[in-house]
């Protein structure tokens, strides 16, 4: 666990008080509640699975604006659906898609790693079920997940979709796992149970249930209460800011690469089997 040094001065918060701001319309793919202690949950509310796809991507992204803007302590992402935190990108933006469309899912998937990443507020997920691909490469970009033992399992399994993970997202894994182990769990497409993500240092903790994930959550961010948070957002920013520049020079040649990829016709008659297999499964587990 994490030790960090008390400063003793006293920290000005900005009172938060509890409240939810999922009234509007396109917030209503999340519900967000902030608590007495200035610490919100951001669940993830896009039934069946919480697939990414432009309106969530970009939901979460304004949810973390606001929060910061409201100098909350922390947040901690997590999912109304129960046993999957997101089934990762939608596929349904993948697959024959319009092109300006698919730019736009592009900007927004990029804008969503980056508003996460480099976030001014401590940024935690509670992984309550499967977390694949694209839903991996977003609790990545955070600061910290706790992740339930059982059934769920979390990795980034792109090759499975067709997609070769690209530098930036390799990157990203590398940051928190290392190159060894990046370079295994890409290759293999590995899925990872909560036991053995932890290991590899895929997810800090593992919690027993969902509600034992999000207290460790608040756990976490309750270790900042004693840093100034200008001061841990500097340090953090700092550490960060060589991945966030390299994003930021290579931004439209990602967008590029990425474009090419979905529309390459392999892919699309690759995600052809893969949506009809899914799909397939259902008809099967009902007969
Ligand atoms: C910033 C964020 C993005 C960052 C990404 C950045 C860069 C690229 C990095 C990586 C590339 C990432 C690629 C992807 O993420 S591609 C998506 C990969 N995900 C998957 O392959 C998961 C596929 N789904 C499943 O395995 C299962 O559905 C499940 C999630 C394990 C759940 O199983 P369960 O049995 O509970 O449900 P069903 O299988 O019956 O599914 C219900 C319903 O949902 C549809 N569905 C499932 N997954 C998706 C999806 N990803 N997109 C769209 N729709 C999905 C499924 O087809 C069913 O639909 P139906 O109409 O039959 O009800």
């Amino acid at each position: 666990m994490f030790h960090l040094r008390k400063v003793s001065r006293d920290v000005a918060r900005v009172a938060v008080k509890t409240r939810r701001l999922s009234s509007a319309p396109e917030r209503s793919l999340v519900d967000l509640s902030v608590d007495k202690e200035g610490i919100a949950i951001v669940q993830m509310q896009r039934a069946p699975v919480n697939s990414l796809n432009i309106e969530l991507m970009r939901t979460i992204c304004d949810s973390v604006s606001d929060l910061e803007k409201d100098k909350c302590k922390g947040m901690i992402l997590t999912s109304a659906s129960p046993n999957i935190f997101s089934a990762g990108m939608d596929l349904m933006e993948l697959h024959n898609p319009d092109m300006k469309r698919l730019e736009e899912f592009s900007k927004s998937m990029f804008d969503l790693v980056l508003k996460l990443f480099g976030s001014k507020i401590v940024t935690t997920a509670a992984i309550d079920g499967y977390s694949g691909a694209g839903a991996c490469v977003v609790a990545l970009a955070l600061d910290y997940r706790s992740m339930t033992a059982g059934k769920a399992r979390i990795g980034l399994n792109d090759t499975a979709v067709g997609i070769p993970p690209a530098k930036w997202v390799a990157d990203l894994m590398t940051r928190t796992m290392g190159q060894r182990n990046t370079e295994l769990a890409l290759t293999s497409s590995f899925m990872f149970p909560a036991e053995r993500a932890l290991q590899v240092g895929l997810v800090d903790e593992v919690a027993k249930d969902k509600e034992d994930a999000v207290e460790r959550c608040k756990k976490f961010i309750k270790l900042y209460d004693n840093i100034l948070p200008a001061v841990r957002t500097h340090t953090k920013l700092s550490l960060r800011q060589d991945f966030i520049v390299e994003f930021e020079k290579n931004r439209e040649q990602y967008l590029k690469d990425f474009m090419n990829t979905i529309t390459n016709p392999a892919f699309q008659n690759g995600l052809d089997i893969y949506i009809s297999s899914l799909k397939q499964k259902k008809v099967k587990a009902a007969a």
